[in-house]
């Protein structure tokens, strides 16, 4: 089997934008590979008394335009190679969005599903006590990703606090609300990427009436999104999460999905335990069934490589708006571009998060909290300056969005290196 490294992917896309931007060659040196990253084992008490070993990850892939920023995920698929590359986006995500970050990412390699809240709280809190001298608010700061939430952030935050023996919100975003988490922080990412399409779907006077959507993977993130876009019409015809998926051509009553999906999710369950699929009354389809339907948008919304070299030639969605990090690969964008597909890249797309989670460090380090509307039309006039910046140079070079965003970004990421000079580099 041919080994498919993510990062080298990713890195495809820093290529396809340099024809476009002037940056200087130590700037390109440095992007090449990740600053520093580490790998821990934590040792996790079972509560049956055993012990286990888990690996950990943290990748701080750039930290020129500020400390490194981003979530930390708990999958049985998380590796060194994903990590890196989750890192690698939130740099240029970071960029894109002018927020005075650089990039990073973490993980546990781990079915949390499968572990008693105890238990997920005892690794949590053992993940911090292994990478307390890599992390920092000036340093490197963390927030939720796929399968940890504010729950999670909590514990991380005290774990922290407990360490440093001062409590530190701020090395931690995405927290629960009455530990200084920001307002509007759970929904931010499916708010900024509502924002994203409503903008550009108005560029090609697509109205939300006449569009049916798709959206793969119904989480944090996936859910509020399908939620809002069928609140102001949209057709949302089919959904999905890791059992598979639904549909009906009608539209699907989605806030009563939500309510049903979000019912087991009590205080002692972190994750919820039922599946879009138990909801009879509809059509059961897989999740290769949902990439490929007939609709005029498709949201992919759970894991990385979804839509690749094998599968692009089914897919006949109009607009592709990826919300997951790195669900369409190198290879697949070039299928789709010559199939007519638009795709709109994820480290615009999925920003918002981020925005909140910087709003939510802002808002620590003053000890001034802002209310859910004040963070809300923040986050909407950012996050639209950047999309039409975007759009303005992919209208300027005539490009796809994925390299006019990397345009974008790359510019300002190579401004602050070429700014930065040599620092601490070894000189001769
Ligand atoms: N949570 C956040 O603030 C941000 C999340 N993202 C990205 O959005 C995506 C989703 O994240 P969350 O909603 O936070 O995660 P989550 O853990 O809340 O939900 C993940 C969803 O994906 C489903 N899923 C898992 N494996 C699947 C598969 N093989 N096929 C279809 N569905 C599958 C799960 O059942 C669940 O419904 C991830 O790619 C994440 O990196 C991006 C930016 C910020
Ligand atoms: O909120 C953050 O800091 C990062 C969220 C994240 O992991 C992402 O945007 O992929």
């Amino acid at each position: 089997m041919i080994h498919f490294s993510l990062l080298a992917d990713a890195s495809t896309r820093i290529e396809r934008a340099l024809k476009y931007v002037e940056i200087s060659k130590d700037a390109m040196t440095r992007l090449q590979a990740p600053k520093a990253s580490v790998t821990v084992s934590i040792p996790l008490r079972l509560d049956d008394g055993s012990l286990q070993l888990f690996k950990g990850y943290r990748v701080r892939y750039d930290d020129t335009r500020g400390p490194g920023k981003g979530g930390i995920r708990y999958h049985p698929h998380v590796s060194i190679d994903e990590v890196e590359s989750l890192a690698f986006w939130m740099t240029f995500k970071c960029a894109l969005l002018n927020l005075p970050y650089g990039g990073a990412k973490g993980g546990i390699t781990v079915e949390a599903k499968t572990l008693s809240r105890s238990e997920l709280e005892r690794l949590s809190r053992g993940y911090i006590s292994a990478i307390a001298d890599f992390i920092g608010p000036d340093v490197d700061i963390l927030a939720p990703d796929m399968y940890t939430n504010a729950t999670i952030m909590g514990w991380m935050m005290d774990q922290y606090s407990i360490i440093q023996r001062r409590i530190t919100p701020s090395v931690v975003t995405g927290k629960p609300i009455s530990m200084g988490g920001s307002q509007g922080r759970e929904t931010a990412t499916s708010v900024g990427a509502f924002q994203v399409i409503n903008t550009l779907l108005e560029k090609f006077d697509q109205s939300p009436q006449k569009t049916t959507v798709a959206v793969q993977g119904f989480g944090n993130v996936g859910a509020m999104l399908a939620q809002l876009l069928s609140q102001v019409g949209y057709r949302v015809v089919a959904i999905s999460d890791s059992q598979g998926g639904i549909y009906a051509s009608q539209g699907l009553d989605i806030p009563s999905i939500r309510r049903y999906k979000m019912s087991s999710r009590n205080l002692q369950a972190v994750y919820c335990e039922s599946s879009v699929c138990n909801i009879v009354e509809h059509e059961v389809i897989t999740n290769a069934d949902l990439l490929a339907l007939d609709v005029d948008v498709l949201i992919p919304a759970a894991l990385e490589n979804q839509i690749t070299a094998d599968n692009a030639q089914q897919i006949q969605a109009k607009y592709i708006f990826e919300v997951a990090n790195g669900p369409v690969t190198s290879q697949a964008d070039q299928i789709l571009e010559q199939k007519g597909i638009y795709v709109f890249p994820d480290i615009l797309v999925n920003a918002g998060g981020v925005t909140v989670s910087y709003f939510e460090w802002v808002q620590n380090r003053s000890g001034l909290y802002w209310t859910g509307e004040e963070v809300n039309q923040r986050l909407k006039e950012r996050i639209t300056v950047e999309t039409e910046k975007t759009w303005s140079i992919a209208q300027e070079f005539g490009v796809s969005m994925r390299t006019a965003a990397y345009i974008h970004a790359l510019r300002r990421l190579g401004e602050a290196m070429d700014a930065k000079g040599t620092g601490a580099d070894n000189k001769k």
